[in-house]
């Protein structure tokens, strides 16, 4: 048994199916050829609602999915992930992000070997987390509880960015409106100095979260701030009333760097946490303070309701694995270069930027874990925006377009607190939507012509809370470690980005010695055209 996917015999039985059986597949017409697809195709998981029917599968699709994950082991793979084993390989680490919202007795896994027949090292693991987890919520209840901090400005990037910042922006109607939050990533002097130009440093705290306390990014912003906050006042001086000991708080798994760079409180986290999983951990110190220690725990048990689901229910009814698997026939068997995202929800605004670095970073891989080239595609392009809004976009070449873009709804049944009278209208938009994708306009002729059997599937939320998101969010880790798994690819490292961070500080010390040997004429030429006092 080979386990390469692509030489599975349960991949040549996905390409017979395919080519024998879906060629003309219309999923509008399955409805009526199958009473009971909707309820075969959709599923209640934990915190939300799938409907996956208007997707070009039937159930017999879903069943050789089923044998693919199985002959690639996928089963197995998560249980290794779930016992704490160096399954992220090129770095010789565990992946334990689902560690960081299990509770101390196991809850939902506490009769599960998950958690029954846990490692010691595990175990202590566990501990760790919920001594961080408890001293990090009295820092956030603390910081609550002062007045006079009205800013909390988080310098970070990546992981260390674009999950707590989808979660304060989501969960909105929850947070402090006491506080005002500013997420710093760019290292375009323009974000930073325009927050700093609406902050005092007597009133701000600021938040520095980086995993590796290295990335470029991230120092210079932090340095930036912190000769800010010296300029305008602030003291190093312990007895002095604004101190940076007061006003920084460092978040990372490098302590001695953090300690280094003048921080006093560092919380810290773990190596087996990788940057786009750490939302759950001290990285989340940004969302504890806006939502409170109450509701961070109430995201985090919203994530291991999910994480449970994932491990213990069969496949033909894990949400994670279906959805997993409905990508690879869409990225392996039709060839789909692409999905679209399309939460019909101004809070869920980020979340595309989010998952772009979780599936894309995780999964943009052309070798499996041993290096092996790979001769099927890996991971899609994930994009989208906001619904209505997508809608008077790109929309137009979802419906009409050449390219065939399976897309997913994300909505919630109530809305935010504000005109509530709203939410209605935004619902049957995004059912319309997706019903529109499927039936097209086949009586209209030329220009009118919508050719229909597109895509979508629709994810329901009751609303928008802790718990449904922390379920939303995980499901998308553990949908991402299927399709990963299903490769044979390690979706835990990420060498690409590292090549650009690498020649980045090369050009940087290049500049500085003015040597361009070796450097191809157009980098070379737009470096002196950059350093060019007379730059036309
Ligand atoms: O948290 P940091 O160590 O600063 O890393 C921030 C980000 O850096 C790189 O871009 C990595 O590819 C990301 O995975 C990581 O989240």
């Amino acid at each position: 048994m080979s386990d390469l996917c692509h030489e599975t015999a349960a991949w040549r039985t996905l390409e017979r199916h395919y080519r024998e059986e879906m060629a003309d597949f219309d999923i509008a017409e399955s409805f009526a050829v199958d009473p009971g697809r909707l309820d075969a195709l959709s599923q209640q998981a934990p915190h939300l609602f799938a409907d996956l029917s208007k997707n070009s599968i039937t159930p017999r699709t879903e069943e050789l999915l089923a044998a693919l994950a199985q002959e690639c082991d996928v089963t197995g793979r998560r249980d290794k992930m779930f016992a704490g084993e160096p399954i992220n390989t090129s770095e010789k680490r565990a992946v334990m992000h689902w560690l960081l919202r299990m509770p101390r007795d196991g809850g939902l896994l506490r009769e599960h070997a998950v958690f029954t027949a846990m490692t010691p090292t595990v175990r202590a693991a566990l501990d760790a987390v919920h001594s961080t987890l408890d001293t990090m919520l009295e820092l956030a209840e603390q910081v609550r509880a002062r007045p006079e901090i009205t800013d909390i400005v988080n310098i970070g990037i990546g992981g260390s960015h674009l999950g707590p910042e989808v979660v304060v922006n989501a969960l909105a109607d929850w947070c402090t409106p006491d506080k005002c939050f500013h997420f710093v990533s760019n290292v375009d002097g323009h974000e930073l100095g325009h927050v700093l130009s609406r902050v005092r440093p007597e009133s701000t705290l600021f938040l520095v979260a980086s995993k590796s306390f290295t990335t470029a990014e991230t120092m210079l912003n932090a340095h930036s701030a912190r000769s800010w906050f010296l300029e305008q006042g602030g003291s190093l001086d312990k007895g002095a009333e604004c101190t940076i000991a007061d006003h920084f708080v460092a978040l990372t798994t490098n302590v001695e760097a953090a300690a280094a760079f003048g921080v006093e409180r560092t919380l810290d986290f773990w190596d087996w946490v990788g940057g786009r999983y750490s939302l759950w951990s001290a990285i989340g110190l940004p969302i504890a303070i806006a939502v409170g220690a109450q509701h961070f725990r109430t995201l985090l048990a919203g994530a291991h309701a999910m994480d449970a689901h994932f491990v213990t229910a069969p496949m033909e009814r894990n949400l994670p694995v279906r959805l997993g698997l409905l990508d690879i026939w869409y990225r392996n068997f039709h060839g789909y270069g692409s999905r679209c995202i399309a939460p019909y929800s101004h809070g869920l605004r980020r979340l595309t930027a989010y998952l772009q670095q979780l599936e894309m970073e995780s999964n943009g891989k052309q070798v499996d874990s041993n290096g092996r080239p790979l001769t099927s595609a890996t991971s899609a392009v994930v994009w989208g925006e906001p619904g209505t809004n997508g809608q008077h976009a790109f929309f137009q070449m979802l419906h009409q377009g050449r390219d065939v873009i399976p897309v997913e709804f994300i909505a919630m049944r109530n809305g935010s607190k504000y005109l509530g009278g709203h939410q209605h209208s935004l619902l049957i938009n995004a059912v319309a939507q997706a019903q529109a994708l499927m039936t097209g306009r086949r009586d209209e002729c030329s220009e009118k012509f919508c050719p229909g059997n597109r895509p979508s599937t629709f994810l329901l939320l009751k609303q928008l809370d802790p718990a449904s998101l922390g379920a939303l969010i995980a499901l998308y880790e553990h949908r991402v470690f299927v399709t990963g798994a299903v490769w044979g690819i390690n979706s835990f490292d990420q060498w690409g980005v590292e090549l650009g961070k690498h020649l980045a500080r090369d050009l940087a010390e290049r500049q500085a010695s003015g040597d361009w040997k070796d450097v191809d004429a157009s980098t070379a030429g737009l470096m002196r055209r950059l350093i060019a006092a007379d730059l036309p």
